[in-house]
């Protein structure tokens, strides 16, 4: 596939979007094609989170379109771009701690249109993916802080994607948790799946992405190859406040 071919990606198109006067987003183009791993980074208050909202459904642009494989789908709301294949993560939980690991997958799988014989098995396959199998009766507030990140993955592929965008799932990994859960996003992506990854974590960014994009201040301001983005001047400057993009 090639970046020209719209009719299997995600992509945000022109994105403006403020908030009583904060000015977001103001000009962010990114696409997402499926099987590869895309890395979105920036400082903090770039505009990422708000980025993910309009392109999952949370919220529409002021400006701009988002684009489904081909289709015009700006103003969809959540459930419905759940449903036709584009799944997220949240920055903090949103898991339900009572319920047992197995459930929580389970739900979701069931919330996107599949039969319980269906969702059970995916549970199945998904807690084996993710390492969380011996944990599957488990309530999901007794996991341990690594597996409760995975886990909030695994729900996201229980809807079955082919777009899955992540918001800082590493936080507060260790390393070799990090190190993981850098192979288990490859191994997603490698199923076709296209994987959205926010993180503030250069290190595992540069590990796992075919692609980076850069916003600053609401921007889209650079993209490359991890190689390009580490070699570039502009992105010290980005992150030192000194880009002169007001
Ligand atoms: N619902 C909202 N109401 C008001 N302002 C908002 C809203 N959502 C986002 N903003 C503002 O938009 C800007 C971008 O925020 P956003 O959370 O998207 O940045 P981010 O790049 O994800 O930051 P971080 O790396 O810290 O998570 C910030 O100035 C934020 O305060």
């Amino acid at each position: 596939m090639t970046i020209s071919d719209p009719s299997e990606a995600l992509a945000a198109v022109g994105i403006h979007r403020a908030y009583s006067g904060v000015k977001a987003l103001r000009g962010v183009d990114v696409t997402l094609r499926r099987g590869e791993v895309l890395g979105l980074i920036g400082p903090n208050g770039a505009g990422k989170s708000t980025l993910v909202n309009m392109l999952t459904g949370y919220d529409r642009p002021d400006e701009g379109a988002i684009m489904l494989d081909g289709t015009d789908i700006t103003g969809w709301p959540a459930h419905r771009l759940a449903r036709t294949g584009v799944a997220r993560t949240y920055q903090r939980g949103h898991l339900y701690r009572d319920l047992s690991v197995r459930e929580n997958v389970e739900v979701a799988a069931l919330a996107t249109g599949r039969s319980r014989a269906e969702a059970r098995g995916d549970a199945t396959g998904l807690l084996e993916l993710f390492g969380a199998a011996d944990r599957s009766e488990q309530p999901a507030r007794t996991l341990p802080h690594g597996l409760e990140r995975r886990l909030g993955v695994a729900r996201a592929m229980a809807t079955r994607p082919n777009y899955l965008l992540l918001d800082e799932p590493a936080a507060g990994l260790n390393e070799g948790e990090i190190g993981e859960f850098g192979e288990v996003i490859r191994s997603i992506a490698a199923t076709g799946v296209g994987v959205l990854l926010i993180d503030h974590n250069i290190r595992l960014i540069m590990a796992v992405c075919e692609r980076i994009h850069v916003i600053v201040q609401g921007r889209s301001y650079l993209e490359g190859t991890p190689d390009e983005v580490r070699g570039s001047q502009a992105l010290v400057e980005a992150y030192l406040g000194r880009s002169g993009t007001q």
